[in-house]
């Protein structure tokens, strides 16, 4: 799969390299030959049916599943971000997002990511206190401290409000501008896929049935991207107007082509 934003110019080595990647439960094969590159820097959306092995991909990136010994690289540096955010209740927020981290200014720290994510306020409040919002912004901001060179989120923001996720994709893309991490997302939104990525996967059946590059603006989507919109919900076998399931996906961005 070709992962060149300027054809011609040697890219750098991507930060997540994927190649014949596969894992099996028992006798299911639930990720069948996967080759997937994330480039440094890129915000990549993960589309799929339940059960299209979006979870065990992303928990595989995270270290929390293993591979089957297939050629992988992942950066070590890297942290993930749940549904559900996961907190101890026991400890204050502030040392929620400071667990883990060594020395003196772990604080300091803490304090500086809970300001990112616009919680200065919340420093010392138990986490059963928090909103929905309150515990993801928490949640990211304990992601951030580490300075992850790959963040993994794993559909953040789905028990969230409309107007909260809007509220979160906001921030998310301001936090991926400061710091630029690698990002992979997975969501069942196809509209949060489209705001927030600079390429979208549809994963089905342990396998790559859809992916394109996003190049218009973030700002400018609504309008720009209607069409791809169209594609996606196809590729997911979700009824458009416009044409069949089949129709939809061979009007994608063709799997050859993307292998290339
Ligand atoms: N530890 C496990 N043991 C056995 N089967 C598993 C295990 N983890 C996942 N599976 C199976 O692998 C398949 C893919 O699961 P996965 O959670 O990756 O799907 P998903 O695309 O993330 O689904 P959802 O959108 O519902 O979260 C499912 O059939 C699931 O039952």
């Amino acid at each position: 799969m070709s992962v060149a934003y300027f054809p011609g110019i040697a890219q750098p080595a991507p930060v997540v390299r994927l190649r014949g990647f596969s894992r099996r439960f028992g006798p299911n094969l639930i990720l069948d030959d996967l080759d997937l590159d994330i480039a440094a820097g890129e915000f990549v959306a993960l589309l799929g049916h339940s059960g299209s092995g979006k979870t065990t991909l992303l928990r595989t990136l995270a270290g929390l599943d293993r591979a089957d010994g297939q050629a992988v690289t992942i950066p070590s540096a890297r942290a993930v971000v749940f549904q559900d955010a996961r907190l101890l209740p026991w400890k204050r927020v502030w040392k929620n997002v400071a667990l883990g981290l060594p020395g003196r200014t772990a604080r300091a720290r803490a304090e500086a990511a809970l300001a990112e994510v616009g919680l200065s306020h919340r420093l010392d409040a138990w986490p059963l206190t928090l909103s929905g919002g309150e515990a993801q912004r928490t949640a990211l901001a304990r992601a951030l401290v580490r300075e992850p060179q790959l963040m993994l989120l794993d559909e953040p923001f789905a028990a969230l409000d409309a107007l909260t996720r809007l509220r979160m994709h906001e921030l998310v893309l301001n936090l991926w501008r400061a710091h630029r991490p690698s990002v992979l997302i997975v969501t069942h939104d196809v509209d949060e896929a489209i705001a927030l990525a600079d390429r979208v996967v549809v994963l089905d059946k342990g396998r790559i049935l859809f992916e394109e590059r996003i190049v218009a603006e973030r700002g400018s989507r609504t309008a720009s991207v209607r069409d791809l919109r169209r594609r996606l919900l196809g590729a997911l076998g979700v009824a458009t107007q416009s044409g069949s399931y089949a129709d939809t996906v061979a009007g994608g961005q063709p799997l050859a082509e993307a292998a290339e």
